[in-house]
C-alpha cells in the first residue's frame, strides 16, 4: 500500500494509477468505513478494475470553534493496519498546512442543503465538508467516491455538489454499518463512557419503531412523539434534532406520502452521535 503524506506525492502516485475510487475519512477506522473500502472496490470490478484509495484527513474547517477538533480521536498507526487488510492500493495522509494554503480564499457551499438541518446545529459545517472534498477530487482525480448514508445529508450535500458543479465523479452510497446491538458505527463511539455506550442503541431502537409505525400507516405527529418518548427512556441521551423529511430531498413533508428519512441528532456528554433510517408508508414500493 502506498502512502502519500503530501499533494504532490498523491498525484504522482495518481498519474500512473488508471481507474481509481476514493474513501475520503477522518480516520480513527472502524468497520463501516472498511466496507466503504469493499463498496469501492466492487465498484472497480465492476468496470474492468482499478485501484482505491483512502484518504485520511482531520478537516479543521468542517469544525465549528466550541466543537471537537482538538479531542477527535487519531490513530494512525491502526489505521494503516486496517487499510492494508482490507485490501486499499494508496492512502492520502496530507496535513493541515499541505492543504490550506495560506491566502485560501475560495470556499464552495451548496447554498440550500447546507443550512438546514445539522446545517442548523453546526454553522458552517457543509461549506467545510464541501470544500475539503472538492479540493480531495482535484488532487485525486477519482473516477468514483463512496459516502456512508449514516451521514445521510452529506451524501445528499455531495450529491448535490457533483451535479452543480458537474464533476466528474460517481457518487457511491454505502448503507451504515452497525455493532451487534444496533449502534451505528462511528469514530467518536470510543469516547462515550461506558454508560453513555450502553445506552446509546436508543437510537437505533427509536429508528427500528418509527419505520414500522411509518410502515403501518401513521401520521407524522404520532412518529414525532414515540421517537422522543423512545428517546428519552435513556435520560443520559440530551435530544438535539429530530426531523422526518423526503428521503429524495430533504424538503419539509406535511404528511408521510412518499419515501421519508428520519433524521436523529442526540447528544451524549459532549459526543454528539446521528443517525438515519428510509422508511416507506404504506402502499408506496421502495424505490431506493
Ligand atoms: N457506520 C458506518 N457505516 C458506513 N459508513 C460509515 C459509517 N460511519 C461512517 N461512515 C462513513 O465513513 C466516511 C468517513 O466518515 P468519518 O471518518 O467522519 O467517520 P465517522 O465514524 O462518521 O466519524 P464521526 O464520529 O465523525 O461521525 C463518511 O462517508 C461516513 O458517512
Ligand atoms: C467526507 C469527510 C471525509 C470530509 O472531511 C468527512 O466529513 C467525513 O469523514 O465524513
Ligand atoms: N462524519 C462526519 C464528519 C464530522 O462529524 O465532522
Amino acid at each position: 500500500m502506498q502512502i502519500c503524506r503530501d499533494k504532490q506525492a498523491m498525484r504522482d502516485w495518481r498519474g500512473q494509477a488508471g481507474r481509481i475510487a476514493l474513501v475520503p475519512t477522518m480516520g480513527a477506522l472502524h468497520a463501516g468505513h472498511l466496507s466503504l473500502v469493499a463498496h469501492a472496490r466492487t465498484w472497480l470490478d465492476a468496470g474492468g478494475g482499478g485501484r482505491v484509495v483512502a484518504s485520511i484527513f482531520v478537516n479543521p474547517t468542517q469544525f465549528g470553534p466550541n466543537e471537537d477538533l482538538a479531542t477527535y480521536p487519531r490513530d494512525e498507526e491502526n489505521d494503516l493496519v486496517l487499510l492494508r487488510q482490507a485490501g486499499c492500493d494508496a492512502v492520502f495522509l496530507p496535513t493541515v498546512a499541505d492543504i490550506y494554503r495560506p491566502g485560501a480564499q475560495t470556499v464552495v457551499e451548496v447554498t440550500g442543503l447546507s443550512r438546514i438541518l445539522m446545517g442548523r446545529l453546526r454553522p458552517g459545517h457543509f461549506r467545510g465538508v464541501a470544500t475539503v472534498v472538492t479540493k480531495l477530487f482535484n488532487i485525486v482525480q477519482p473516477d468514483a467516491a463512496a459516502f456512508g448514508e449514516k451521514d445521510y445529508q452529506q451524501l445528499a450535500v455531495i450529491r448535490q455538489m457533483v451535479a452543480d458543479l458537474d464533476m466528474p465523479v460517481e457518487i457511491l452510497p454505502v448503507p451504515t454499518v452497525r455493532e451487534p446491538d444496533g449502534l451505528a458505527m462511528s469514530s467518536r463511539n470510543r469516547r462515550l463512557s461506558p454508560a453513555e455506550r450502553a445506552a446509546a442503541p436508543v437510537l437505533n431502537r427509536a429508528l427500528d419503531r418509527a419505520a414500522q409505525m411509518i410502515a403501518d400507516g401513521a401520521n407524522l405527529p404520532a412518529v414525532r412523539a414515540e421517537l422522543r418518548r423512545i428517546i428519552r427512556t435513556e435520560p443520559l441521551g440530551q435530544i438535539r434534532s429530530i426531523d422526518i423529511r423526503d428521503a429524495a430531498d430533504l424538503s419539509r413533508v406535511g404528511a408521510i406520502r412518499r419515501p421519508v428519512v428520519i433524521l436523529l441528532a442526540v447528544r451524549f456528554g459532549d459526543v454528539l452521535l446521528i443517525d438515519q433510517r428510509v422508511a416507506v408508508p404504506k402502499g408506496e414500493m421502495n424505490v431506493r
